[in-house]
């Protein structure tokens, strides 16, 4: 089963000038396991194809299926739900709370979803900050750590609630080559352990990480290898 499967998306904003068409007939499959560059040039789609992944937007045509669930359906509710069960989502400015520590930001979904019994929390996000790396930088708060440690639990914070889809939208682009490589490297371990990685990406250092690429061009795509 395709952890991601986009069929014929449309999709159409309205603007002052009269409607735009972002996405013209899109499809895409994704299976467990993958790690995905969605690459293009600036104004290709990349980022309206990751919102009609996510269920962030919804497309004008065709269906958008993402773990199990037809995504293109759901209301807003159901959305919400699906989403914090099944999406982790990483920033290229990482998002997190600043008033929080690293291990309370990481807890975030674990709460928001009632996913592990509140007891477990803790003991699960310190799991994750090792897993990426980090675990010494658990009770600090988010200024006191890099950009890479701050990306670091951004991830760690995505995987809080074992999602089957990890998309992380330029993650890369706010960190030194670096620093880069090492997140790179991590996505590439996480999707090896069996979850599908989505990366939007500018970078062309991505190459030895990724297990395949879609290259969008005015909507359309241009190659899928
Ligand atoms: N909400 C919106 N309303 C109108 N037009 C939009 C909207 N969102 C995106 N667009 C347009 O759709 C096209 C695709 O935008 P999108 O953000 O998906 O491109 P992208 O490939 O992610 O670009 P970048 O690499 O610059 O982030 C662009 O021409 C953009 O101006």
């Amino acid at each position: 089963m395709p952890v991601i499967d986009v069929r014929e998306v449309t999709k159409t904003y309205d603007t002052p000038q009269g409607p735009f068409t972002a996405l013209r007939g899109v499809s895409l499959r994704t299976g467990p396991g993958e790690f995905l560059a969605v690459v293009g040039r600036s104004g290709s789609g990349k980022s309206t194809l990751i919102n009609m992944i996510t269920g962030i937007d919804r497309p004008t045509s065709g269906e958008v299926h993402v773990a199990g669930a037809a995504v293109h359906e759901l209301d807003q509710r159901a959305l919400a739900v699906w989403r914090g069960r099944n999406v982790g989502v990483v920033f290229q400015f990482f998002q997190l709370l600043p008033t929080l520590t690293v291990a309370e930001n990481v807890m975030l979904p674990m709460d928001f979803c009632d996913t592990y019994p509140r007891g477990e929390r803790r003991s699960r996000a310190l799991e994750l900050l090792e897993r990426v790396g980090i675990a010494e930088q658990a009770d600090k708060l988010p200024a006191a750590l890099s950009g890479g440690q701050q990306q670091r639990a951004a991830i760690a914070r995505a995987l809080s609630n074992d999602p089957p889809l990890l998309v992380a939208d330029e993650p890369t682009g706010n960190l030194d080559s670096a620093t880069a490589i090492a997140v790179l490297e991590l996505f590439a371990a996480i999707a090896a352990g069996g979850t599908t990685v989505v990366m939007v990406t500018h970078g062309s250092e991505v190459a030895p990480y990724i297990t395949s690429t879609v290259e969008l061009a005015d909507g359309a795509v241009r190659a899928r290898v």
